[in-house]
């Protein structure tokens, strides 16, 4: 396996609010390696978000980081450096990290652009402020840059307005940004959202090619297991603050083990034929607000055990690459698959998707 780039351990974090504190994360371990994508999927709320803005430390002042660290490895002047991101000042993550060495698409193009520059002059800004290149040679790279991100008569859109540009060209043009001073990580927080099922797939194949091309790491956020399915070596399942299940996204998709990871898929439109009645996860997720007794997912789960309800569960090991956190997997548990419906659903949804994702995974 490649090296470890960015790697998150026991990661709590809160916030307060006028109800009280909203246990947002709750003791979060991933991991990054050089060139691969891990996507971190899970309903709304289970704190996606929160997890890749405490890796830029952009979270609101109403945050509190209880326990973990979050350990960034890159290269500093020709050396390997190591550091807990967590540890560094918002000053220094500023002007050594964000947007320089891990930079972020955000799902709303707008918010990264300013409308009152041309793109030229935003694309150029980086490579001047932090990489410290003259004008014309950040200009010669920004129009390379632009050619990459598939934009074509690049010197005719150096000189546009952001609201001169579609949704998918502006979408591109933030990536051509974001890429700008060679960042070794990119999160992409559901890229793709806001533009059209064409445009979506075109910027997904767009992050692929570019991550080819540079091998760069990248962590994509999404509720859409079809996105998964298309972009990700690795896939992190988050519920109510935790990441409940990890592995490749061979294993998520061909043999899931936790029932949370289940309903996902069972809910995946793709599957669905149009005849077949959309499959969405009975009740809702825990308020956060509440302490969390046993498993967070019990009260959803038609397979819960009693100790669900007690003892929260460990992270129980399937394989090296692949770990679930349900009693379902202890030795002592009755054996539980999933449906055969949701096995023959996944079985059509693979056929549908196709292609290369589903071979067998090779580590770079
Ligand atoms: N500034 C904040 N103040 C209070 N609670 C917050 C704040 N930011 C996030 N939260 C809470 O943290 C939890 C996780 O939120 P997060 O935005 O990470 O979810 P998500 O999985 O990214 O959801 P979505 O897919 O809707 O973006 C939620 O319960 C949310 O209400």
């Amino acid at each position: 396996m490649s090296e470890t780039v960015l790697s998150i351990r026991n990661l709590s974090i809160s916030f307060k609010t006028s109800n009280g504190m909203v246990n947002a994360i709750r003791g979060v371990d991933l991991d990054l390696h050089k060139g691969e994508t891990v996507a971190i999927v899970g309903e709304s709320g289970s704190g996606k978000s929160v997890t890749v803005k405490a890796i830029m430390r952009i979270l609101s002042s109403n945050q509190r980081i209880n326990s973990g660290s979050i350990t960034f490895n890159y290269e500093r002047d020709g050396k390997r450096v190591s550091q807990d991101l967590l540890k560094l000042s918002k000053k220094e993550m500023r002007n050594r990290i964000n947007g320089k060495r891990i930079a972020m698409v955000f799902q709303d193009p707008m918010t990264s652009l300013n409308p009152t520059m041309t793109i030229g002059h935003q694309i150029m800004e980086g490579m001047i402020i932090h990489l410290k290149k003259s004008r014309s040679e950040a200009y010669e790279r920004a129009l390379e840059l632009l050619t990459l991100v598939g934009i074509t008569a690049p010197e005719k859109r150096m000189k546009c307005y952001p609201h001169q540009l579609s949704g998918g060209m502006r979408q591109r043009v933030v990536i051509a940004i974001m890429l700008a001073c060679n960042p070794e990580v990119l999160i992409c927080d559901e890229p793709t959202t806001a533009l059209d099922v064409t445009i979506q797939a075109k910027i997904l194949e767009l992050i692929k090619d570019i991550q080819a091309k540079t091998n760069i790491s990248v962590i994509y956020i999404t509720h859409d297991l079809g996105v998964v399915a298309k972009v990700a070596d690795y896939v992190a399942v988050m519920y109510a603050g935790k990441i409940v299940e990890r592995g490749s996204v061979n294993e998520i998709f061909y043999d899931p083990k936790h029932p949370y990871t289940w309903g996902l898929l069972s809910s995946m439109p793709d599957i669905g034929s149009e005849n077949e009645k959309l499959y969405t996860i009975p009740g809702s997720p825990p308020n956060l607000l509440n302490k969390v007794v046993g498993d967070a997912f019990a009260p959803r789960n038609v397979h819960a055990l009693n100790i669900d309800f007690k003892q929260e569960p460990p992270m129980f090991k399937v394989s090296d690459t692949h770990y679930a956190a349900t009693w379902l997997l202890h030795d002592n548990a009755p054996r539980v698959e999933m449906s055969d419906t949701l096995r023959k659903r996944i079985d059509k949804v693979v056929k549908e998707v196709g292609s290369e994702w589903m071979q067998p995974h090779s580590y770079k």
